[in-house]
């Protein structure tokens, strides 16, 4: 059956309910066979009062990963590494485990804890003790390895951002280059996203953008401003920044097969679920969303001090969803602007 057109009115409605749930703004963005629609809500920066701007670049936190996992996926269609080989082969010594292969980082199966669970225990105080703080990759696969593993290799799915940084790790092994560099050359340029950039450590945000207002754990505390850090604690595993028609431009070239192999392309998109409700999966690097309408997403959530993100594509990329809201530490609002995806690839409830 034809997709139905998208509800943008059902958009703009998720993008108030992330308002009125501590967001000070949002926007989404829909591309397909319709064209473009865009919506914007409040504001990208309170001080100023200037309005959302569908243009505006943002951090996309998580959105990372699936750029990560794509250029580590075209290393391996080139033969550069192999996805059921241990991790120790490229990167001897590393992990205590030699059992816990490439691809168990890619699917979250690895075991190894999540670090920033004990570093954002205290929302602001986390942020604030690293916001300007320069990691490298090993001083945070350290702080992983001083948490017991989560499970056995590759028998569990637990998410965790330490996966992620010894993705960047590989890939800076395998190709000798910083993975900032291997994202342009691979990614950025061939696509032309002229609003996405890794620009790790720099604090700024270069160009028109998003200013990200963080939560405090305190009810009523004010707002925190987060738009300035280094993501450092992220790096390969959220430190991205982009805009909604380049994460468009992202994943629906993705899922037109534009970046890697359809064989490779099968193995990203190949899920197992994550929880109970089997509605969401994870492949290699990406979420699938299954939505009430049959219509299944692909894509990546993210979530950084004061920016919540969502970039799905449908699996043929005719149809992609971007959305931010420029808020963090706030459950809510979270949800609330994950409503923009049943509005746009589900189309109008029926009456
Ligand atoms: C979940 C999401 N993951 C990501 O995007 C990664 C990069 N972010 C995190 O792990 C959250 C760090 C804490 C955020 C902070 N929370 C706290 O500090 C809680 N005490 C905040 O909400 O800003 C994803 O994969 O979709």
């Amino acid at each position: 059956a034809a997709a139905p057109a998208p509800d943008m009115e059902g958009v703009a409605a998720a993008l108030n309910a992330a308002m009125a749930n501590g967001a000070p703004g949002a926007m989404a963005r829909y591309t397909g066979p319709e064209g473009v629609r865009a919506r914007t809500a409040g504001v990208r920066d309170r001080v100023s009062g200037a309005a959302m701007d569908s243009r505006a670049r943002f951090r996309v936190g998580s959105v990372s990963k699936t750029f990560s996992s794509v250029v580590l996926l075209q290393l391996a269609d080139e033969g550069r590494v192999e996805l059921d080989a241990p991790v120790d082969r490229y990167l001897p010594g590393l992990l205590p485990d030699e059992r816990i292969t490439v691809r168990h980082l890619l699917t979250h199966r690895s075991g190894l804890a999540d670090y920033t669970d004990k570093m954002f225990a205290q929302t602001v105080p986390g942020f604030e003790s690293v916001r300007n703080r320069v990691f490298g990759y090993r001083d945070l696969v350290e702080l992983s390895l001083r948490e017991p593993r989560t499970t056995e290799p590759g028998a569990a799915y637990t998410y965790s951002n330490a996966n992620f940084v010894v993705v960047g790790m590989l890939i800076e092994e395998i190709t000798g280059r910083p993975v900032g560099r291997e994202y342009e050359r691979r990614i950025f340029k061939p696509l032309r996203l002229r609003n996405t950039a890794y620009v790790h450590p720099d604090t700024r945000i270069k160009g028109l953008h998003v200013r990200g207002y963080l939560h405090p754990d305190e009810d009523g505390a004010p707002l925190v401003d987060s738009t300035e850090q280094t993501v450092s604690w992220a790096q390969s595993a959220g430190a991205v920044i982009s805009n909604p028609a380049d994460l468009n431009t992202f994943m629906t070239a993705l899922m037109r097969g534009r970046l890697l192999s359809p064989r490779m392309l099968d193995a990203m998109t190949t899920v197992t679920p994550t929880d109970a409700t089997n509605t969401r999966f994870y492949g290699l690097g990406l979420r699938r969303y299954d939505l009430s309408c049959g219509a299944q997403v692909y894509g990546h959530t993210g979530t950084v001090q004061g920016y919540y993100t969502y970039a799905f594509a449908t699996r043929d990329g005719r149809r992609g969803l971007s959305a931010m809201a420029n808020t963090s530490n706030r459950g809510a609002a979270n949800t609330a602007l994950g409503g923009t995806l049943e509005a746009a690839f589900c189309g109008k409830k029926p009456a």
